[in-house]
């Protein structure tokens, strides 16, 4: 666990960085530091690996005050990634990860052998290892930012805006990526971002501060879209609050209809339904149809692919979705494997909706964070 007590940091020019912050990020957890610009996220983060000290107050990580510390020792258990990924140009790939292990004397083998296993993992292969970081895509330099962090197997990480330097697609994907491999390593991890949507996607938990250094909130994301604290927190949080908070609440029992089902090459002619589902041969919506413009066999090209496809086990927000989307308003719902279950309607999700419980209780003794 990393302790923020009481930490102000002061610049020499007088400017205050971080006001009187107090802050706990559990062990094996995402904590997200978020704010406008200049709010003091990144000052924040440099003063845990001692990159900055603090002016006052202390950080101590699993009860050790990190300035009682040599910074050297500190920041063997600490992985960094930076936006931009901050790849050393005139190093491999492979050389890059294996920067911090050789720094800390690991064997040359067991190395090697953890830098490749670690660029598997983060979705590049032993192809990439010998390239230069300028033949890499941006994405790609991130992954392997990321890989060389992690090298050294290091308890805590750091990550300053590690995924805002590439397009939201990539972006996307790179933020799952992480996510699959948190699950795997359980690092406590203090995450800095400008953007909400990728804290409310990538935190555990959520600090948002204001600028001045201050800590508007600290929660968990569906708390945060359901309480936010202030206006500049409701501000910040954004429009569609309602909406996305509905990703953090797993989809009830809903009343799903069975749905009449044809596959490709079949005739849709006797059906008696504006639309049809049309299905492969393992029960998979492929995308609906309408029967009546369609003059003999379903093909691929008629298909409506409009329409999203939601997990039964997944959250309430993708059911709604499916439901809003799909052009016969029977919003279509999978199993874990992705075969069809049935569909349910709009008004059926929002009933559901309305029976669900409020997410999350309020902490009376302290209003704005989690419950405890
Ligand atoms: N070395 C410095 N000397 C003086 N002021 C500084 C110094 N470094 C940062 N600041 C100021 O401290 C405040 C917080 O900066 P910080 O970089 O921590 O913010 P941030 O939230 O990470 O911003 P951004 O999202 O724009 O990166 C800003 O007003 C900044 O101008």
């Amino acid at each position: 666990m990393i302790v923020f007590d009481g930490v102000t940091k002061k610049y020499p020019d007088g400017t205050v960085a971080v006001h009187d912050l107090t802050l706990e990020a559990p062990t094996g957890k995402i904590t997200v530091l978020v704010g406008p610009s200049g709010c003091g996220k990144t000052t924040s983060l440099r003063m845990v690996n001692r990159m900055i000290e603090p002016s006052s107050g202390t950080i101590s990580l699993d009860g050790k005050d990190t300035g009682r510390m040599k910074a050297s020792e500190l920041r063997r258990g600490i992985g960094y990634v930076i936006q931009h990924a901050g790849l050393f140009p005139n190093r491999t790939v492979l050389d890059n990860v294996e920067t911090v292990p050789r720094l800390v004397g690991m064997g040359k083998k067991e190395t090697r052998d953890r830098a490749m296993q670690l660029l598997e993992q983060v979705g590049l292969g032993a192809d990439y290892a010998k390239r230069y970081p300028s033949q890499l895509s941006g994405g790609q330099q991130q992954r392997v930012g990321v890989a060389r962090a992690l090298a050294a197997d290091p308890p805590v990480m750091l990550m300053d805006e590690p995924f805002s330097a590439v397009d939201p697609v990539v972006r996307d994907q790179l933020q799952d990526e992480f996510l699959r491999l948190q699950d795997d390593l359980g690092k406590t991890i203090i995450f800095v971002t400008h953007d909400i949507d990728e804290a409310i996607k990538m935190g555990d938990q959520v600090a948002v501060m204001r600028v001045g250094g201050y800590l508007a909130q600290l929660a968990e994301p569906a708390y945060l879209l359901a309480h936010p604290v202030d206006d500049f927190v409701a501000d910040f949080v954004g429009r569609d609050r309602g909406y996305r908070g509905l990703s953090f609440q797993a989809a009830p029992r809903l009343p799903l209809a069975s749905e009449r089902t044809i596959t490709l090459g079949e005739s849709a002619r006797d059906v008696d339904d504006d639309w049809v589902l049309v299905v492969d041969g393992d029960n998979h919506p492929l995308g609906w149809v309408e029967p009546r413009r369609i003059d003999g066999e379903v093909t691929s090209e008629r298909l409506h692919r409009g329409g999203t496809v939601a997990r039964a086990s997944g959250p309430l927000r993708a059911v709604l979705d499916a439901a809003l989307s799909s052009p016969s308003r029977r919003g279509v719902v999978v199993d874990d494997s992705g075969a069809l279950v049935g569909t349910v309607r709009p008004h059926e999700v929002l009933t559901a909706i309305e029976e669900a419980e409020r997410p999350v209780v309020e902490n009376p003794d302290n209003p704005g964070a989690p419950a405890a």
